[in-house]
């Protein structure tokens, strides 16, 4: 059974200088896809994440994102908006005076969860990006690698819906590119959707999942199972 956990309907985003980021987008993304997001320098890729996030908002259609609409959800909402969804960034964006423990940890203490239960779920999905042993690293002590792998632990450890990453292995080597995107097809597996941005042609061309194409602002090629840009 399809359920859209994500879907754009004549989304239009034009920015204060006039800037046509995205022009009549309109997609659904249901549960369980893996759904790479293409497309050259200034095509609107990260405008496309971040209506997905709430930080920005459309110019005119309708998003919606985990049974949120983007445009009429009230400021009080967007907060649980976002922890429904798992975000992660280029940049990892780690605490760095915190442990690895305490990076993840902190995402479930901001939704005050019991402290056994933080216990529980810190130790398990620090397992499943292969870290248990270094939990009581520094980010500072950690490879660039690794740092993203805690930051995947940070964004899975509440059990969103949705995965969100925006160009996670920008900063990474091929090698540990590979490592990363193992770990987000194991995610995957488990039923979580995950939308990511991405200039790697390499792993959209390997994963042959859904590839959505934008440029100038416009969807120009959505496919089921397919490369970074065949057909073009
Ligand atoms: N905050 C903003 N204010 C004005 N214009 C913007 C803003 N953000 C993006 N734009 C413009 O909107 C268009 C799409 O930009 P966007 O950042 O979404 O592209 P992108 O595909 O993510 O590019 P890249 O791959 O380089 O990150 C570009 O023309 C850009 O200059």
């Amino acid at each position: 059974m399809t359920q859209p956990m994500i879907t754009m309907e004549h989304v239009s985003k034009k920015y204060e200088n006039d800037a046509l980021a995205l022009d009549d987008v309109n997609i659904t993304i249901n549960k369980g896809e893996f759904v790479f997001i293409v497309g050259p320098s200034g095509a609107g890729k990260s405008t496309f994440m971040r209506l997905l996030l709430r930080e920005t908002l459309p110019s005119s259609g309708t998003v919606k994102v985990n049974g949120y609409n983007i445009s009429k959800m009230k400021n009080k909402d967007v907060p649980y908006l976002r922890r429904s969804l798992g975000i992660v960034f280029q940049d990892y964006r780690l605490l760095p005076n915190k442990t690895v423990y305490e990076n993840v940890a902190f995402a479930m203490r901001v939704i005050e969860a019991p402290r056994r239960l933080i216990q529980r779920s810190v130790i398990s999905v620090l397992d499943v990006v292969g870290l248990k042993e270094k939990y009581r690293c520094f980010p500072s002590q950690l490879s660039g690698g690794e740092q993203q792998r805690v930051a995947i632990a940070r964004a899975i450890v509440n059990q969103p819906s949705i995965v969100i990453a925006d160009e996670p292995t920008g900063n990474l080597d091929p090698e540990t590119t590979w490592g990363i995107m193992e770990i987000f097809h194991r995610i995957n597996q488990s039923g979580t959707t995950i939308v990511m941005a991405t200039h790697n042609k390499d792993i959209v061309d390997t994963m042959q999942r859904r590839v959505i194409a934008i440029s100038d602002g416009k969807i120009i090629r959505d496919v089921a199972q397919g490369g970074y840009d065949d057909e073009i």
